[in-house]
């Protein structure tokens, strides 16, 4: 194996896969830290943790494990993806998983770049921007788990990490590779700027040799190249069966998703009260799914007002648990009733659902947007699914994305 990838959340292990599955590598995506040894034939495998707003020891443990076993199938190179948008709870977890993975690797002046241009993502004078707004002014800053607040990148590690954080500005990321390198810190992290492919290649290309890097799936870009790899479309058999869309992200581009969904397809709205109070039962839900035609929504995706009021209520955790309980079930339940094409919107969702499918192991497919690849659970009855980031994809995304699964364009 040439690249090991620890994700630090579900859907960006399978941006990341994408990205990489682009560049011609034979790329595995696996759920949680697999018991047994990997596919011999695979030159990427990304391992999907749940470990972004997990409480710290866990991050860390999950993350140090996940990285034996990469090492332990041949990994040259290990990748701690993170989010494009540097998502990060009030006690990291980027700065204690980075310790402990540099500690690990024996790692300094580790790269750091989350940027992803493709959309909207760029990192200038070490603040990240989504779009043409700074992060804690994109939306960011109202995050139901993960609230952004801070666009400078390293004061945010900073505040997460004893080690010194230095940045290597865009001009010296223009002038390539090899000024990249000499510009790196000999201890610690560099924040490096990207503002589009061409940069983020001249940093995978800087990275050669480098045993840890970290960023979005931006960073994946000019990894291949150093290890030979050329581009290829990655192939896909259709899936055809009845098919859902889960959403519990409350990003912005989800809620407009959502929104237009409402509009041509049954849609159940959930929230964590009516579960709680037994309104709702995953039984119910699942019954009405199956009595559908057209495939139907289950959604809880709420705009930021209502989200805090329910967290006050409940709590944060307990409300993240109830709902992402919810979906988890309920895709478990769909599975056996015969469902076999399911859209997620939503990180942590993703990895709720992907939890209670049991599923090992995913194949990635081609892209259904830049960022969201589909997926196979390879089975069976192998069922397509697409894990998308809150932020990702366009308006109508969610037929679009049913329809290439088995095989039409919309
Ligand atoms: N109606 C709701 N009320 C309160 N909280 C909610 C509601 N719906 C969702 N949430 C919370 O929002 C979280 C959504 O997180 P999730 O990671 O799935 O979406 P996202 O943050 O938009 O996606 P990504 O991490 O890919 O950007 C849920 O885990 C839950 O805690
Ligand atoms: O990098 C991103 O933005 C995504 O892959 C992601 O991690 C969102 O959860």
């Amino acid at each position: 194996m040439k690249i090991g990838v620890i994700a630090d959340d579900f859907t960006g292990a399978s941006d990341i896969a994408l990205t990489l599955a682009e560049a011609g590598m034979a790329t595995v995506q696996y759920n949680g830290v697999p018991k047994a040894a990997g596919a011999s034939s695979s030159e990427v495998a990304v391992v999907a943790l749940k470990s972004r707003t997990a409480p710290v020891v866990d991050a860390v443990a999950q993350s140090v494990a996940a990285c034996d076993w990469l090492l332990a199938q041949g990994a040259e190179q290990i990748v701690f993806k993170v989010c494009s948008t540097f998502d990060s709870t009030a006690d990291g977890n980027i700065g204690p998983v980075l310790d402990a993975l540099s500690t690990r690797l024996n790692a300094d002046g580790v790269i750091i770049c989350p940027a992803f241009p493709e959309n909207g993502r760029s990192v200038y004078q070490g603040h990240l921007f989504v779009g043409d707004r700074l992060l804690n002014e994109s939306g960011m800053q109202d995050h139901p788990l993960t609230p952004m607040r801070d666009a400078d990148l390293r004061r945010v590690l900073a505040e997460q990490t004893p080690r010194p954080v230095a940045h290597v500005p865009l001009p010296v990321v223009a002038a390539g590779p090899e000024a990249i390198r000499n510009a790196l810190p000999v201890t610690g992290y560099a924040i490096v700027d990207a503002v589009s492919d061409c940069d983020l290649r001249s940093i995978g290309r800087a990275a050669c040799g480098a045993s840890l890097v970290c960023g979005g799936s931006g960073i994946a870009l000019g990894l291949p190249e150093n290890f030979g790899a050329t581009a290829l479309t990655p192939p896909w058999q259709p899936i055809t069966g009845p098919g859902v869309v889960l959403s519990g992200s409350c990003s912005r581009a989800t809620r407009r998703q959502v929104e237009l969904y409402l509009e041509t397809a049954p849609a159940r709205e959930i929230s964590a009260e009516d579960i709680l109070e037994g309104r709702t039962s995953v039984e119910q839900l699942c019954d009405w799914v199956l009595s559908q035609g057209v495939p139907p929504m289950v959604y809880s995706s709420a705009d930021p007002s209502t989200v805090a009021e329910v967290q006050d209520r409940l709590g944060r955790e307990r409300t993240a648990q109830v709902l992402e309980g919810t979906f988890a079930q309920l895709a478990a339940r769909l599975r056996q009733e015969g469902v076999r094409r399911i859209v997620v919107a939503g990180g942590e969702t993703s990895g709720a659902v992907v939890q209670g499918l049991a599923a090992t192991e995913l194949e990635i497919g081609p892209r259904l947007a830049p960022g969201v690849p589909v997926v196979r659970l390879v089975g069976a009855e192998p069922v397509a699914l697409a894990l998308k980031s809150g932020n990702f994809g366009a308006p109508r995304f969610f037929e679009a994305a049913l329809a290439r699964m088995e095989g039409r364009d919309v």
